[in-house]
């Protein structure tokens, strides 16, 4: 079996705290006599302004340590840091209002409410979060997507690219300390995959967002600045900015 790996990835400026850290974390389904380890002890440290794509053989808990790290599940064991601070046992409650200010989350289906506008939709997590809604912001982050001239329009009358663009900002306008995107271009024709991941990474270089992406394609991950990749719920490798041919490569050797 391979040994797990402890990784620390990205660049970290002046010291800090990482974005999002997992120390020995374990995520178990089921009963003892019919238990998955969906995590197994994986510890890895997301630094600010790193971007990283996880990839995996299906079913080796990508999503899972998406959803771990979002503090959209709970871990049956170790810790979980956002910024520093230990999320690990905070309350639902708690954690509802860290998703609303603290964390951005960008799904593959896009996840848009069909009858509000663009607008309304990048809106709606200040609404939720009881915030006054400055209508320059959420022009401001629209405009940040490209998407402007399109605000007033409804998710059926965009294209999928725009549609994940939408999500991105609605995903963007309350300034995430970190954006959690699961299969962000898993949907998109090769040309808006491409143009999504241009903007993803200008977030990175202009904003310093820190991003963490699971990612079934090749050449999505090697957009990112670093790959780690999963195995039956652990960290079994990573590599700093690989091409798509080496990320391929390494895939394959995995799933073999
Ligand atoms: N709610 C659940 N109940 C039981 N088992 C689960 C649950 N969610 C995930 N699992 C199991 O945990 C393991 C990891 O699942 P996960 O969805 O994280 O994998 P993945 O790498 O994202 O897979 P894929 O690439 O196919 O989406 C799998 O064996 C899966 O069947």
């Amino acid at each position: 079996m391979t040994a797990p790996l402890s990784t620390e990835l990205g660049r970290r400026a002046g010291g800090g705290p990482a974005a999002v850290e997992l120390r020995d974390v374990s995520r178990h389904y089921g009963t003892k006599h019919d238990l998955v380890r969906a995590l197994d002890g994986v510890s890895v440290a997301f630094a600010e302004g790193s971007w990283t794509a996880v990839m995996g053989p299906s079913g080796s808990g990508k999503s899972t340590l998406l959803h771990c790290a979002a503090g959209l599940e709970r871990v049956s064991g170790g810790q979980v840091l956002l910024t520093g601070d230990d999320i690990t046992a905070a309350d639902d409650a708690a954690l509802t209002r860290l998703r609303r200010s603290r964390i951005g989350f960008v799904f593959q289906s896009f996840n848009l409410i069909g009858s509000l506008t663009a607008e309304q939709n990048v809106a709606l997590p200040l609404k939720l979060a009881g915030q006054r809604v400055p209508a320059r912001q959420v022009r401001q982050v629209l405009a940040s997507v490209g998407l402007d001239e399109r605000r007033r329009h409804r998710p059926r009358e965009l294209s999928g690219g725009q549609q994940q663009r939408v999500a991105i900002a609605r995903a963007m306008v309350t300034r995430p300390s970190v954006l959690f995107a699961d299969e962000p271009t898993g949907a998109l024709d090769s040309a808006s995959a491409r143009q999504v991941l241009r903007l993803l990474r200008e977030m990175v270089d202009r904003a310093g967002q820190t991003i963490v992406m699971v990612t079934h394609d090749p050449a999505a991950a090697a957009s990112a600045d670093s790959v780690m990749f999963l195995s039956d719920g652990r960290i079994v490798d990573h590599a700093a900015a690989p091409t798509a041919a080496e990320v391929a490569e390494r895939l394959a050797r995995l799933e073999a």
